[in-house]
């Protein structure tokens, strides 16, 4: 890989908004959407106007749908993959989605074998794949099990987390040091000191762990640290009368949470949410939005996102390029599938998506939830062990 060309750099895109936006709206101000997820335009909230034409903006821009996709009712999902099934028979459309995408327990044989001989990287997301989703972001901890389960893969296999929580954060809900961590997206990584290239980008820096090991310190949104600051705090204020309404600081994004917002009630609704993100990003064209689980995240317009993020560790990790090396990605999230199609369109690796209901992807596999993930993860420690002997 030529980190030069593909991550020297990670290049500014035009911050000039205006006149490349559908319905006039600002291009940083449209749902990121890089995978082509499905947002229904049916949709429809009756939500009154807080000032005339204001939450047509949110409206018009997709941000409701996009919020309404995060979680989306299961008639809408069936609807998606064309199941003629009733709502109830979610069952069954999950079964006939895992024809798309195998489960990776069941497809454990098949993986294996395509691994033999292989050296696997392992990527892991932590919200919602080590962690069950719960209403608490402060409380999403990952249980002793899964841990012990994450302490013996990267026994055998090279392992990085990947996360769209600060970086301090999702290592203080690991707590383990034997791994690589990536937070905001990706855009703040910790990894493995490599006289390389990469070494030498203005925005590597080495420094030390808390063992005081030597590290490289890759930041590429660096720069944006004190509008991400200003951001954060702007949202805090206006977000502040909207009841279960939450922002989540993640140094180089600042997240807003309405998963503990009422979807309907007239007066903070996820419309209200909606809106006073848009009031506050609109004058900063060069923060963009992008929708997570019940989470709209503000970041920098920079071309890095988890995709880079997974290139970069291989890179730094030496095992790029090599036809010997299989990484493999679970993921939960939208942001994920950034990674997921690095693997996919490079023909690299099986990316996972961890789902209990049918979603579009460029995954390879699926996992159900957390519970699944972690017997994956013993189940590779099983068979490293076996093959072993
Ligand atoms: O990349 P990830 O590690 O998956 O992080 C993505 C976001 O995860 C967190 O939010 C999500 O999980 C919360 C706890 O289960 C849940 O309450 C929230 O609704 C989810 O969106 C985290 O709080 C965000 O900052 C991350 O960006």
């Amino acid at each position: 890989m030529d980190m030069k060309s593909n991550h020297g750099a990670p290049v500014l895109t035009d911050p000039a908004p205006i006149n490349k936006s559908r319905l006039g709206i600002p291009s940083n101000l449209l749902p990121y959407s890089p995978t082509g997820a499905a947002f229904s335009p049916s949709l429809h909230l009756t939500i009154p106007r807080k000032k005339p034409g204001k939450l047509d903006d949110v409206r018009a821009s997709g941000w409701l749908d996009a919020m309404k996709a995060s979680s989306p009712p299961r008639k809408k999902l069936t609807k998606d993959f064309n199941f003629e099934v009733v709502s109830d028979d979610t069952d069954v459309a999950y079964r006939i989605w895992t024809l798309k995408y195998p489960s990776a327990l069941t497809s454990f044989e098949q993986i294996t074998n395509y691994a033999k001989e292989k050296r696997i990287v392992l990527f892991l997301d932590y919200d919602g794949t080590l962690s069950p989703i719960v209403d608490d972001p402060e409380c999403a901890f990952m249980s002793d099990s899964m841990r012990s389960a994450v302490r013996n893969v990267v026994k055998y296999f090279p392992t990085a987390i990947i996360s769209g929580r600060s970086r301090d954060k999702v290592c203080e809900f690991v707590g383990l040091t034997e791994l690589y961590y990536a937070g905001s997206h990706g855009m703040d990584i910790m990894g493995p000191v490599r006289h390389s290239v990469s070494d030498d980008h203005p925005n590597s820096i080495r420094s030390t762990d808390e063992q005081g090991k030597e590290v490289n310190l890759f930041q590429p949104a660096s720069e944006f640290l004190p509008m991400i600051d200003e951001v954060f705090r702007s949202l805090v204020e206006i977000t502040k009368g909207i009841k279960g309404a939450k922002v989540e600081n993640n140094k180089f994004c600042a997240s807003v949470h309405y998963r503990n917002v009422d979807e309907k009630v007239i007066v903070a609704s996820w419309a209200t949410v909606a809106q006073c993100v848009h009031d506050i990003i609109k004058d900063y064209p060069r923060l963009r939005l992008t929708h997570g689980r019940k989470v709209l995240e503000v970041r920098p317009v920079i071309k890095w996102d988890k995709g880079k993020a997974v290139e970069f560790l291989l890179e730094s990790l030496a095992l790029s390029n090599c036809g010997d090396v299989l990484p493999i990605y679970v993921g939960d999230d939208r942001t994920d599938e950034d990674a997921f199609k690095v693997l996919r369109e490079g023909n690299r690796g099986y990316g996972i998506l961890v789902s209990s209901v049918p979603k579009e992807s460029k995954a390879f596999y699926s996992l159900r939830d957390p519970s699944e993930v972690m017997e994956f993860l013993k189940s590779l420690v099983r068979w490293k062990e076996s093959s072993a002997l």
